[in-house]
């Protein structure tokens, strides 16, 4: 049995453009797999659908058509087993301003009917390095602490499968290691991960398998290594103070002064430092590396070019 099982799962909203009898598919016929164990990356850029499919799966939206379940519960029909089986942080930061943090660790418990949690409860504020601020209001958190407290109140009833929506958005450098070290600890432990992040090397550490989404399709979808070995192979790297000419901005990447090229084997990288000389360039900070996700995720999203907003009826 799957932990997580999305079944050719589609979401259609009111187009923003079109007439009423418009639809706009935010997720267009997504099938996932995730296995109990599973630390499973979903990527995407910005609007490609993965807060949405997450929001099905938790129960606060209903897909257009498909099927999802965890652990054997279906979403819609078996809400209580699916939702108690699920802990989500959520990305937005929602919580309670009359609470202080052990309170609302407390009433959460309370909530999927986990009585004498006390002990699990010092555990997560321990493991969160929530410890000294367990008797502070909610309101008087500091960003990056309300998170660590949305993460506590996502697992305070030991759910097998843990969902995070960019857990790790506007969080400093410490507390993600403390988070990614908990949470590893719990995936080593049994607990299935989902997890949504745009930090990619986050992903490539932590993921075994990847999906990645783009305009609420399914476009790549393999194991992380296997992903990185199907990428272009190397990548050329270097800096530069003058403007590239158009033929050496073909196939590259350009932020700011630093310019990549990915390049499939070393003739290729030899032709394009060759062009660059004969275009007399001076380039500094040479190097060439191994391709990592983030350029897998690029080369992925470059291959599905935009097409046009899927737009479809679909059966609710
Ligand atoms: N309630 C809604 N009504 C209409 N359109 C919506 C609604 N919620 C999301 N959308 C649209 O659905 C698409 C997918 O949005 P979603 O938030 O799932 O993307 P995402 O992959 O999570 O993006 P991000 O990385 O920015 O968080 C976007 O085009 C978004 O504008």
């Amino acid at each position: 049995m799957s932990a997580i099982s999305f079944q050719s799962v589609s979401k259609a909203y009111p187009s923003p453009r079109g007439s009423q009898s418009d639809t706009f598919l935010a997720l267009d016929r997504v099938s996932l797999d995730i296995e109990p164990g599973e630390f499973f990356g979903l990527l995407g850029p910005n609007g490609a659908g993965k807060t949405t499919l997450i929001t099905i799966l938790a129960g606060l939206a209903r897909a257009t058509s498909g099927r999802v379940s965890v652990l054997g519960s279906d979403v819609q029909t078996d809400y209580a087993a699916a939702r108690r089986k699920l802990g989500v942080v959520p990305q937005e930061l929602v919580f309670d301003p009359f609470f202080n943090v052990r309170e609302a660790l407390r009433f959460q418990s309370g909530y999927f009917g986990v009585k004498h949690n006390d002990a699990w409860i010092d555990e997560l504020l321990e493991s969160l390095g929530l410890t000294d601020k367990a008797h502070v209001n909610m309101r008087a958190l500091s960003g990056g602490m309300k998170r660590r407290v949305l993460v506590g109140l996502a697992l305070v009833h030991k759910p097998p499968v843990i969902v995070l929506d960019e857990p790790t958005a506007g969080v400093d450098v410490e507390l993600r290691q403390t988070l990614w070290a908990f949470i590893a600890k719990l995936n080593q432990q049994g607990s299935t991960v989902l997890l949504t992040t745009h930090y990619l090397e986050e992903a490539e550490a932590l993921c075994g398998r990847i999906a990645m989404l783009k305009q609420g399709r399914v476009v790549a979808l393999d194991t992380t290594s296997a992903l990185l070995k199907a990428a272009s192979g190397n990548v050329l790297q270097f800096k530069i103070d003058s403007e590239l000419p158009p033929s050496l901005k073909v196939g590259a990447r350009i932020t700011g002064r630093v310019v990549q090229y990915p390049a499939t084997d070393a003739l290729a990288i030899e032709r394009y430092l060759a062009a660059a000389r004969e275009a007399g360039l001076m380039l500094q900070d040479i190097e060439i590396r191994r391709a990592d996700l983030e350029d897998v995720f690029l080369e992925v999203m470059k291959r599905h070019a935009p097409a046009e907003s899927p737009t479809a009826e679909v059966n609710a």
